[in-house]
């Protein structure tokens, strides 16, 4: 079987990804990531962002209580005398040490609790963002080559955010105490501290380098993964599995897709290798400077420039620090790693997505207008080396049924998407009413169009919400009953056990779904409903049958007198109800006129209708 291709990307982010990071970039943007961390859980609840800020002030300051009290603890232990008196000495000392051990402890739950309570609010805050941006963009934006790959380093910035919020909190617990725990190591002895700093670092660069190596191997999947994610929802999703059964797909899909995912965790075990080695490295290196510390301790011991009592703080206060600047280390790593992608969903959010956002002239569109122009409209697609409309005029008046025809790929859906202002034309102008669609708020277009596409949504929502979505809310049903009734869907609806409040997801418990021509017809509804200034229809009836057709052709017709209307069809038979009918080829209008004039005209209609009644 055929091996799945490697897809293509887009590298040029993955290296400047890089490029700055190092182990001292890392510790000079953990302050700037913590403030976003910050602000971000500010803006979400400031009470719990101010629990959590105290609580780890109180812990850190129980952890030095602690050490120090300790230290006081052990000179009377440590000290001549009997052992009852000495522990009796010991004893309010002892006592100080418990109570500021249970404070940390209880700071540390409530910290906790602040940062279970905070975590899935701010990723939800940022999930939202995220969709939010993806709603905001050009129609266009969906064709560049790099948005979706962007768009999936964005949804796991998403998925790092919870994680990120623990991460921030532990890093911080741990710093706070280590401060605590450097604080008294200093006193003890100040040669302490730099023996101290010298055993982390080790780990701290091999932390990171690990971070970078994985961080690398997610970039380098990216295309991959993309794919899988696409390829996986179609081979598990109710809608295709006739598709798949029936045509034989399955061995194959199943080779596809353990292949693929195969190719990307070759990468990941191999990247794995050199995590590992790189973490052996930096465990070495710290060893041998855990030692030089230890030893250290030893000689200021043996050496008399520290009582044994102090010493045995020192053994105390290094291993609170050790282990703290472990996971200060650890934390800074993960941090980082997550600031990575948080890097990605931010850039996608305020960059990407905000420079493609619809930003238009304010102007408002007429309403309902009386004629839509397109003079000498260009429009190509990346990566395509003809346009798919090219230098076309034509104009459509209010009353009238236009009727656009043409072979697969001749630019129909195209010239739909630029009279509606879905795109903007590279050259030449769409005006409605005169007004360039360049200049107008494209929201007031779109409250006045109604679209049924070629492929239409089937939306996992009730019935009455298929109709009525977009539009603003009702409390009473004649007009959602109305259209339903208009293509021929009420017997349907009222055989539904829910009727219109039924919900159409069979892959939601107690939901059901439609035929294929019931969607569509569903889909006929949505644009009916709307009473539109603007209809198109893009091939409306392809999977209805006679009668439906019928019915929405009649539809169509009742409505005209009122609005602008076209329609796509390859059925030309249809073509009939239109006052004209446009036939394209290649981008451009090459015919137009009623059915009874193209028919006879020698030219590509009257080709294809032969074509159509030769069986
Ligand atoms: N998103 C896209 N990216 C790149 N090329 C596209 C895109 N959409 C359409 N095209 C190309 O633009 C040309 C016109 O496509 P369009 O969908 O407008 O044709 P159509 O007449 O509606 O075809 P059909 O009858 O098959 O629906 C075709 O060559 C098509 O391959």
């Amino acid at each position: 079987m055929p091996e799945p291709v490697e897809p293509r990307q887009k590298r040029a982010e993955l290296r400047s990804a890089f490029e700055d990071a190092s182990f001292w970039t890392l510790c000079r943007r953990i302050p700037s990531l913590l403030a976003q961390i910050a602000r971000m859980a500010w803006a979400i609840d400031r009470r719990d962002v101010l629990l959590l800020v105290g609580c780890q002030i109180a812990s850190g300051v129980a952890a030095a209580v602690v050490l120090a009290a300790t230290a006081r603890a052990m000179v009377p232990i440590l000290g001549g005398g009997l052992v009852p008196d000495r522990v009796r000495e010991a004893l309010p000392a002892l006592a100080v040490v418990a109570v500021a051990a249970a404070v940390g402890r209880i700071a540390f739950g409530l910290a906790a609790w602040a940062v279970a309570r905070l975590k899935p609010r701010v990723m939800t805050a940022a999930d939202t963002a995220l969709v939010q941006a993806m709603l905001s963009v050009e129609l266009e934006a969906f064709n560049r080559a790099d948005f979706s790959e962007q768009h999936e380093h964005a949804e796991t910035g998403v998925m790092r955010c919870e994680r990120m919020l623990y991460d921030a909190q532990s890093f911080m617990a741990a710093f706070i105490r280590l401060v605590a725990a450097f604080g008294v190591v200093t006193v003890l002895h100040p040669l302490m501290l730099p023996v101290l700093l010298l055993a982390v670092l080790p780990s701290g660069i091999g932390a990171v380098a690990e971070a970078k190596i994985e961080y690398r191997t997610h970039y380098q999947n990216a295309a991959n993964r993309n794919l899988k994610g696409m390829m996986r929802w179609h081979i598990t999703t109710s809608g295709y599995a006739n598709e798949v059964r029936a045509n034989s797909m399955r061995a194959y899909l199943g080779f596809w897709y353990e292949t693929l995912s195969r190719r990307i965790d070759q990468r990941t075990v191999a990247a794995a290798g050199r995590q590992v080695r790189t973490n052996l490295l930096a465990a070495a290196a710290g060893g041998v400077c855990l030692t030089g510390a230890w030893a250290t301790l030893v000689w200021l011991t043996v050496s008399g420039r520290v009582s044994l009592a102090v010493s045995a703080t020192a053994v105390v206060a290094v291993r609170t620090a050790l282990g703290n600047l472990a996971n200060v280390i650890h934390y800074c790593a993960t941090l980082f790693h997550s600031s990575l992608f948080l890097g990605d969903w931010k850039r996608f959010v305020d960059t990407t997505a905000a420079e493609l956002a619809l930003a238009r002239g304010g102007e408002k569109a007429p309403v309902c207008p009386e004629t839509i122009r397109l003079d000498n409209v260009t429009y190509s697609y990346p990566n395509r080396p003809r346009p798919a409309v090219d230098g076309l005029s034509l104009t459509l008046r209010r009353g009238e049924v236009v009727a656009v025809v043409g072979e697969n790929g001749s630019g129909k859906s195209s010239l739909i998407k630029l009279l509606t202002g879905l795109y903007l034309p590279e050259k030449g102008t769409v005006s409605w009413d005169g007004v360039d669609l360049r200049t107008v708020d494209p929201d007031t277009v779109w409250a006045q169009t109604g679209l049924v596409p070629q492929f239409f949504a089937c939306w996992p929502l009730a019935c009455r919400e298929n109709v009525t979505l977009g539009q603003p809310a009702t409390w009473d049903d004649e007009a959602v009953w109305e259209v339903v009734e208009t293509v021929g869907m009420r017997e349907v609806v009222e055989e539904l056990p829910e009727g219109l409040d039924m919900l159409l997801a069979r892959e939601v418990w107690g939901g059901v779904t439609l035929s294929g021509g019931q969607w569509q017809r569903l889909a006929c509804c949505r644009a009916l409903y709307r009473k539109p200034a603007v209809l198109v229809l893009d091939e409306p009836t392809s999977e209805m049958d006679a009668r439906g057709e019928h019915l929405i052709f009649q539809a169509l017709k009742a409505m005209a007198a009122d609005r602008i209307s076209i329609v796509v069809t390859h059925r030309l038979e249809n073509t009939k109800i239109a006052d004209r009918i446009i036939v394209m080829e290649d981008g451009r209008i090459t015919e137009q006129g009623t059915f009874e004039r193209l028919i006879k005209a020698g030219g590509l209609f009257q080709e294809l209708y032969e074509l159509s009644q030769d069986r």
